[in-house]
């Protein structure tokens, strides 16, 4: 059987490295292009990637996909700065590209999906939920892709189960205090020398709280997450938006 031909975007970066590295060991792959800042997207389709994997910068990833999905190569995307309004730009060059699939997750650790999972399982539970961020000085962007999306999650899940506004007699003198207000749920962002990327929903009610926490120790964990990414991608066509549509949940 021939190998799935990839290619990194950010390759020399902390997540692009270790995607670099985990690509070379999987024998169903094969490494087509490493490409860093400053180098020509036309390599791609030199190459003959069949999937690119983006982990580069906010910044740069809107363009990246944009070539990628305009020449036919499937996109696993691990970068973050997702909003409405860029999902919505990348389903519109989808809808020009048939049969090419683009995977953007906000978190590549199967723990980390199944956190963000137990936090919407248990949002209708209780009054009260916070999201706390904890990753590396060196991250480009606050609050995490994973905190907002965890709180999109919360924030829907308390909506479906028609909860009221969250309780909160705070009047803050200080801005920023309460950290982010991401549909009703705050997010705080910590960013720490020692760290890589960790997660904590907080939840209160009656006398109570749950805390339920993720660590990333090592961009390791991202990995498997990846792959599976990859080897999917293309027989799914259209945007897929989080690795949850890629696992078992239920099983
Ligand atoms: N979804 C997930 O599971 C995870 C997502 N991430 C996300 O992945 C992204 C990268 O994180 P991280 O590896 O820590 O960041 P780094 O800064 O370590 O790596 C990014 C790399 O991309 C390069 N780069 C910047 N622009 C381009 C471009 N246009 N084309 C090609 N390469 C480019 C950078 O080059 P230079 O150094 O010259 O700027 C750098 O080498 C972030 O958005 C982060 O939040 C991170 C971990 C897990
Ligand atoms: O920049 C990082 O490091 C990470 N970014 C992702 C995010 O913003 O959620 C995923 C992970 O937490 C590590």
């Amino acid at each position: 059987m021939s190998k799935l031909r990839v290619a990194v975007l950010g390759s020399e970066g902390r997540m692009g490295s270790e995607a670099v590295r985990a690509v070379e060991s999987a024998d169903d792959m094969e490494l087509a292009a490493c490409l860093g800042r400053g180098d020509s997207l036309d390599a791609l389709t030199g190459s003959g990637a069949e999937v690119a994997v983006d982990l580069t910068h906010p910044d740069a990833v809107m363009r990246n996909l944009e070539y990628c999905v305009t020449h036919g190569i499937h996109g696993v995307v691990g970068t973050t700065g997702w909003t409405d309004e860029r999902l919505r730009t990348v389903r519109g060059w989808l809808e020009a590209s048939p049969g090419t699939g683009v995977l953007i997750a906000p978190n590549f650790g199967i723990g980390a999906v199944l956190m963000m999972r137990f936090a919407q399982q248990a949002a209708r539970f209780f009054e009260s939920a916070e999201v706390v961020d904890l990753h590396h000085p060196g991250k480009a962007d606050a609050p995490s892709g994973t905190a907002v999306r965890t709180a999109q999650l919360i924030a829907a899940a308390r909506e479906d189960a028609e909860l009221p506004a969250q309780p909160d007699a705070t009047s803050t003198s200080l801005a920023g205090a309460r950290g982010a207000d991401v549909d009703g749920v705050h997010v705080h962002a910590l960013r720490l020398r020692g760290l890589i990327g960790h997660q904590e929903v907080i939840f209160g009610g009656e006398g109570e709280t749950l805390t339920i926490r993720h660590d990333s120790l090592h961009r390791s964990s991202f990995m498997p997450g990846v792959l599976l990414g990859v080897r999917r991608v293309g027989s799914a066509p259209g945007l897929t938006y989080g690795l949850e549509h890629f696992l078992d949940l239920e099983g």
